[in-house]
């Protein structure tokens, strides 16, 4: 597997939200998009996820143009995400979270939920063994509203990863969680590279993108300024530069 951004380009009218952006996010790996605020990183997943079309581009997966392909065809193709801003169902159950997901989703004969859909709701065991692996078995029924922040997170991502998929893309998934579930959640992120999903990882936490990923690309005013390790990224001078605009940033690389 392999997800290529080939000169890709968003404009909002006068905006640049992404400006000529190309990188390769290699199999199996966490790859990071890290950037001050407004560097365009959310644009990027949407532009990856197929939510906006871009100026101009293109996105690969594997060899395949996905550039125009809808939405539902691209999570077909093993593309999925999680939301900045959480997007459950807060009456609904847990468990309820998951099937609803599953319903919607175009390719729910292949998804792993798929035998539990046909058995009319009836408990299986591929949704307890996602909420298992996502650590909120013991939730299942209980209403995602009454759930805490870094619980709400890992059902995103439960969410997610309900469509199987080969690349997972997570937008600030750490937002609003406490250090405790922050630390939780990358240890699942790791789980899930475990199991052979690619991940990209858009977040501010910086222990958590420092600590988990194999190579960062750092984006500024929507073009890409660096690219490496962690380590790499974390002494470039362009980088710390990009940052200094945001003291509040600079400090959390500094201190990362
Ligand atoms: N739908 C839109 N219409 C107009 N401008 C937009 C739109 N979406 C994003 N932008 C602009 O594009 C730029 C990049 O925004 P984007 O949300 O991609 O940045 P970001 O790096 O994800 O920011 P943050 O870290 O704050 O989430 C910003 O200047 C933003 O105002």
């Amino acid at each position: 597997m392999m997800l290529t951004l080939e000169n890709l380009s968003k404009h909002f009218g006068g905006v640049r939200a992404v400006d000529d952006v190309s990188l390769t996010i290699r199999e199996g790996e966490i790859f990071g998009l890290i950037g001050p605020n407004g560097s365009g990183k959310s644009t990027t997943v949407n532009l990856i996820t197929g939510l906006y079309a871009p100026t101009t581009g293109r996105v690969m997966l594997d060899g395949y143009d996905l550039t125009t392909m809808a939405q539902h065809e691209r999570t077909a193709m093993g593309v999925a995400r999680t939301f900045q801003n959480i997007r459950l169902f807060g009456n609904l159950t847990v468990a309820e979270n998951l099937w609803v997901a599953q319903n919607g989703h175009e390719q729910r004969r292949a998804h792993f939920l798929s035998r539990w859909f046909r058995a009319g709701g009836e408990r299986g065991a591929d949704i307890d063994e996602l909420l298992e692996f996502s650590r909120l078995l013991s939730k299942r029924d209980v209403p995602a509203s009454a759930l805490s922040f870094g619980e709400m997170r890992r059902l995103e991502m439960a969410r997610a990863l309900a469509s199987n998929p080969r690349v997972l893309l997570l937008d600030e998934p750490a937002a609003g969680a406490s250090l405790e579930d922050g630390q939780l959640l990358a240890e699942r992120i790791r789980a899930v590279q475990g199991r052979g999903v690619t991940v990209l990882l858009i977040e501010h936490m910086m222990e958590l993108v420092m600590g988990i990923t194999d190579r960062i690309a750092v984006l500024n005013f929507g073009g890409k300024i660096a690219e490496g390790t962690p380590a790499e990224i974390q002494r470039n001078d362009d980088v710390r530069s990009a940052y200094l605009g945001s003291k509040h940033k600079n400090e959390e690389l500094a201190h990362a």
